[in-house]
């Protein structure tokens, strides 16, 4: 018999704690959570709940109070360009063109000029927006800036891509769009992602893995292994079985949401 395959990332007993004394927001309890190389992972529960913390301690850009987060076995550091992370907002370089912002990683990391335009353009082409490399990112919608911070990522060529609420400062069908050219994207590299949504329907469409956390604070309520992200076919949200575990998503969600509310209110 072959052992399980080790996890591309794994957060062991992770627990963490922001400030001291009777100011302290326990925000995550600890945790266990393995992320299989290859897979796509969306985290969702409600707001507080520590998602973005998980994510950022993966990322490198904070430690956890106890446990430890690894990736390929060794404990994260810092942040470095082997996890790519993506924003919200874009974040880009506002006086760089949009071909500039996405060499920008090859060139930081000694790419010669030639050679980092030519990885740059693949990925403006894979996110559909070669015809606008000259421009600057002002002269750019709010989804395809978010296209650009895409391929900014995938230009590194990271080995996982943290990806916090990427779609959530977008309109509905900006939104339907871009998922359809994630997944097309994922199915393309099967790059490990972790990736956070409020979305119950984009985690359904997109992740092998949901995980859904209770309120704060944070711990690991459920785990769904939906199959949806394998398929490109149209009408996949009507389907019985997608139908079926988003109403289950739903529902466990619902009474952590109250709790958090409760907490909100008391604070
Ligand atoms: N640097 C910090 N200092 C103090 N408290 C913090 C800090 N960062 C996060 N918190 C608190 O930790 C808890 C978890 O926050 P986090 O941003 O991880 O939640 P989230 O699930 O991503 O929320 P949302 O869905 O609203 O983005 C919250 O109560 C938050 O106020």
């Amino acid at each position: 018999m072959s052992a399980a395959a080790a996890p591309k990332a794994r957060f062991d007993q992770v627990s963490k704690r922001f400030g001291e004394g009777e100011r302290a927001v326990q925000a995550l309890e600890p945790i266990t959570l393995d992320i299989a190389a290859n897979a796509f992972v969306c985290l969702v529960g409600p707001s507080g709940c520590g998602k973005s913390t998980l994510l950022n301690l993966l990322a490198g850009f904070d430690t956890p109070t106890t446990g430890q987060v690894l990736m390929d076995g060794l404990p994260v550091r810092g942040p470095d360009a082997r996890r790519g992370v993506v924003f919200q907002q874009g974040a880009l370089f506002t006086w760089m063109t949009v071909l500039d912002n996405v060499a920008f990683g090859p060139l930081a990391t000694g790419t010669p000029r030639a050679e980092a335009e030519r990885i740059a353009m693949g990925f403006l082409e894979m996110v559909g927006l070669a015809a606008f490399a000259r421009r600057y990112p002002y002269e750019l919608s709010g989804g395809m800036q978010q296209r650009v911070g895409i391929a900014r990522a995938l230009a590194n060529d990271p080995e996982i891509l943290l990806m916090d609420e990427p779609f959530a400062a977008l309109d509905a069908q900006t939104r339907e769009l871009l998922q359809e050219e994630i997944k097309r994207i994922w199915l393309h590299t099967r790059k490990t992602v972790l990736w956070i949504t409020h979305s119950i329907e984009e985690a359904l469409f997109l992740a092998t893995d949901i995980v859904v956390m209770s309120a704060r604070p944070g711990r690991i309520k459920a785990r769904f292994a939906p199959t949806f992200a394998q398929s490109t076919a149209p009408g996949l949200a009507t389907s019985a079985e997608f139908v079926r575990m988003k109403a289950e998503i739903v529902g466990l969600l619902h009474d952590e949401a109250r709790t958090a509310q409760r907490q909100e209110e008391a604070r």
